[in-house]
């Protein structure tokens, strides 16, 4: 709702809806009503539109877009401000975004607060602004910058926004009463003068069809596979070209047309997603509500290889100090150079200053002496996965640290339960696993073990953020949610080779649904070699040895390939071939390579695989639907206990297509009747594959109808 009070002469309309005064039906009516009830008001001079509780407004109610449209639609209250005598001022603190900014636009006058930013991110959201916001922007901010703002979707800050032409002032104090004394400061001077609509679009000497064409060719390349920042240029183009109802006019059907699309649902679902992940509970009780998270004011990393170099970066650019360990002078040496190196690209990528560098460097304290990490309030273990290693190190961090101090394992594989143990602090034992490279990827998959505090998970959490990821907690169990999904996944990428697919086709086949890499190109990039290690160490464990002709392990289909490679020295990248060649040294670009495709027919002929033609359909089905099988297995037995967690995972972890939600929303659109009968059906064709037993709970919703929103309540693991 919005709040009508009058002050000084000057009504004040207070947009009302916590927490971020989204604009719902009953804001846009409340905000409507008091401006036709300050016009027809004698005793009222001008107007102020604010907000309340710190915001001014973050736009539409993205709740509402399903339930169609009800109520004014913000054009019709701009309209009105139009013709209206009296000038209306909006009085900025906080955000205005999207709708919020445009309510903003069509007031005559916008001041804001110091701290306040103004966008228009509907972008974000698979859509572009539908209350004007294109028509308008370009009007005060000019073509360029409201173009780029808006197919950007990114925020602006106050000082920036007015000298773009967005805001006439910025002020310090108290925004209501600053936007009181403005409104009445222009209460005799004529409201036509200030209206947008009476302004033509700024184009600073640009010309309207050479920016289009190469507008139009820039956001194509850049945000391949996402329709709306194509929409977005074509309606700021359009502004610029047409009077400004036709502009009006057409901004709604593009806005409508994006709405109902599968696009803007997927990524409103993500947004949503996002969100959601931040309320976890344990099974044992505690949950983000009543937890209370330590605070963290210095880390220790140990063991500064690949990923401990990385994650001590994310420490010390996040601004906290961070002791990083090594076993050996040799070895602290190198991961400094590599932390170092990495710095330096960013600072090469104009991401930071060198001056800004040389500060993080300073939060940085290298040391080989575990003495260094007794104050320390949380310390991060990444050495290597060796469990008695990791065992022998928890021991001697829990009598090296402060009894406070939260200890973490990086570990991929290893249960935390058996991390923990090796302390007397299980309750202070907790896994964060990072995504490799650690410095750029944002997933942070949080593990909680048996005996993990709320008090610690709470911590993670916060600490997650604190370093800029992407926070999921998760349940202990093998590969976690993560690399557990990634199994399935990559073993039928490989199995279709074996059946008669390229690699360059598979990852052809992946990227054209919109995954950023193939998993051959991900696999020649880590080092098939990596693989190969991980695979024949839980072989050994087993008593079992893999060779090349290895063809199932443990009753299980297997794909030996890996060994084959391996064999014939072909480990990715770093030796110029894998299952694709790189041409000169440190050559990155992949290209087929007939020597593997050799190989690989020699291979499965020695194994008497026989090899067809496998489609590109089929690929793209067998890979995606074993993964989603087995997110609804991890549903089952409660390692997440929303569906949400999977696909932010996705998002994050592996760059699953935004506009496509994630692989359990992707499941939820393709029907889960569908994906439960194609799942049977793979399962009676590849009775050797575990993946493809059908997962109960997928059979169970699939009769169910439920929405996805429901699923972990169905699993019966939902903790909230
Ligand atoms: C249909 C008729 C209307 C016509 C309108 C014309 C058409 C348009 O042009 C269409 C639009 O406006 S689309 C909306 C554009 N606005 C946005 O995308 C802003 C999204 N929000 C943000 O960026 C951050 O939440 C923000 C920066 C605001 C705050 O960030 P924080 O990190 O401080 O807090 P969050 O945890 O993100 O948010 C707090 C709670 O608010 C919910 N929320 C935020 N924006 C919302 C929005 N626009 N609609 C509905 N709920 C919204 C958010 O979900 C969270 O609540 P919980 O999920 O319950 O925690
Ligand atoms: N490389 C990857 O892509 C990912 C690895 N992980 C996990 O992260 C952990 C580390 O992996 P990487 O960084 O790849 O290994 P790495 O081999 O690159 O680095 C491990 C480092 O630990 C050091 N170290 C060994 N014992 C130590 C001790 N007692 N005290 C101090 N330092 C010691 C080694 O000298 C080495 O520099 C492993 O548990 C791994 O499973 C997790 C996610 C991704």
């Amino acid at each position: 709702m919005a709040e009508y009070s009058i002050r000084d002469s000057v009504a004040i309309i207070q947009l009302d809806n916590a927490p971020v005064n989204a604009l719902s039906v009953a804001v846009r009516t409340g905000l409507y009503d008091g401006i036709e009830r300050a016009a027809g008001d004698g005793s009222v001079k001008a107007v102020v539109v604010c907000g309340k509780g710190g915001n001014f407004c973050a736009g539409a109610d993205i709740k509402e877009f399903d339930e169609g449209s009800k109520g004014p639609w913000i054009t019709e209250i701009g309209d009105f401000m139009d013709r209206m005598r009296k000038p209306v001022v909006a009085a900025i603190e906080g955000v205005a975004l999207g709708g919020g900014l445009e309510v903003a636009l069509f007031c005559h006058y916008r001041i804001a607060a110091k701290n306040a930013r103004v966008g228009q991110p509907e972008v974000n959201i698979g859509l572009i602004p539908g209350g004007g916001g294109t028509v308008r922007l370009p009007r005060a901010a000019g073509f360029k910058q409201a173009l780029e703002m808006i197919v950007t979707g990114n925020p602006v800050r106050a000082e920036r926004a007015l000298k773009m032409g967005v805001l006439d002032e910025v002020v310090s104090g108290n925004i209501l009463e600053a936007g009181i004394k403005f409104a009445l400061s222009k209460a005799h001077i004529d409201t036509s003068l200030a209206c947008l609509r009476n302004r033509p679009v700024r184009m600073d000497g640009l010309n309207i069809d050479t920016k289009a064409d190469a507008a139009l060719a820039h956001v194509k390349s850049k945000y391949k596979g996402f329709e709306a920042p194509m929409f977005c240029v074509k309606a700021v183009v359009n502004a610029a070209r047409v009077p400004y109802d036709d502009a009006i006019q057409k901004e709604r059907e593009y806005f409508f047309e994006l709405r109902t699309s599968g696009q803007s649902q997927a990524l409103r679902y993500a947004f949503f997603a996002e969100r959601q992940i931040a309320r976890w509970g344990l099974p044992g009780g505690g949950d983000y509500r009543t937890a209370r998270a330590i605070p963290v004011r210095s880390v220790g990393v140990v063991g500064a290889g690949t990923m401990g170099a990385g994650i001590a970066l994310c420490i010390i650019t996040s601004g906290l100090p961070c002791v990083l360990l090594e076993q050996n002078q040799e070895f602290l040496e190198k991961g400094v150079t590599s932390l170092r190196g990495q710095l330096m690209g960013t600072v090469r990528l104009g991401k930071m200053t060198a001056g800004e560098a040389e500060v993080c460097l300073s939060r940085l304290k290298p040391s080989t002496s575990m003495e260094d990490l007794k104050h320390v309030d949380m310390v991060i273990e990444a050495v290597f996965e060796d469990l008695k290693l990791k065992r022998e190190v928890f021991e001697r961090l829990d009598k090296t640290c402060k009894p406070e101090t939260i200890l973490c394992t990086n570990t991929s594989t290893l249960d935390i339960d058996s991390v923990a143990t090796a302390t007397g602090r299980p309750d202070k034992v907790v896994g964060t696993h990072f995504f490799a490279p650690s410095y750029l990827m944002k997933l942070l998959e949080n593990i909680y073990g048996s005996r993990t505090s709320p008090e610690t998970v709470a911590t993670v959490m916060r600490f997650g953020k604190t370093i800029r990821k992407v926070p999921v907690l998760v349940g202990s169990c093998t590969g976690f949610v993560a690399n557990r999904m990634l199994a399935p996944y990559t073993a039928e990428a490989q199995f279709c080779v074996e059946e008669g697919a390229s690699p360059a086709q598979v990852d052809s086949v992946l990227m054209d649904f919109g995954m950023p890499m193939g998993t051959f190109r991900v696999s020649d990039l880590s080092g098939i070699d990596v693989s190969f290690s991980i695979r024949r160490e839980a072989a050994r464990k087993l008593g079992v040895t893999l060779t090349v002709d290895s063809r199932y392990f443990r009753g299980q289909r297997h794909c030996s390939l890996i060994e084959r490679l391996v064999e014939k020295g072909r480990l990715g990248r770093k030796t110029g071939k894998g299952w694709y060649k790189y041409e000169g040294p440190g050559g990155t670009v992949p290209l087929e390579d007939p020597d593997v495709l050799e190989i690989i027919e020699t291979h499965c002929r020695a194994l008497g695989i026989e090899r067809r033609n496998v489609g590109s359909h089929e690929i793209q089905e067998r890979m995606q639907l074993a993964m989603i099988n087995e997110g609804f297995k991890i549903l089952e037995e409660g390692i997440c206990t929303r569906a949400e967690e999977i696909d932010v995972i996705w998002l994050y972890g592996f760059g699953w297509p935004r506009y496509l939600g994630g692989p359990m929303f992707y499941a939820s659109k393709l029907g889960l009747k569908r994906v439960f009968e194609k799942i049977c059906t793979f399962h009676k064709r590849f009775p050797h594959s575990q993946h493809w037993v059908p997962s109960v709970l997928l059979g169970k919703l699939s009769e169910s109808g439920l929405p996805l929103s429901k699923w972990g309540e169905a699993a019966g693991t939902s903790r909230l």
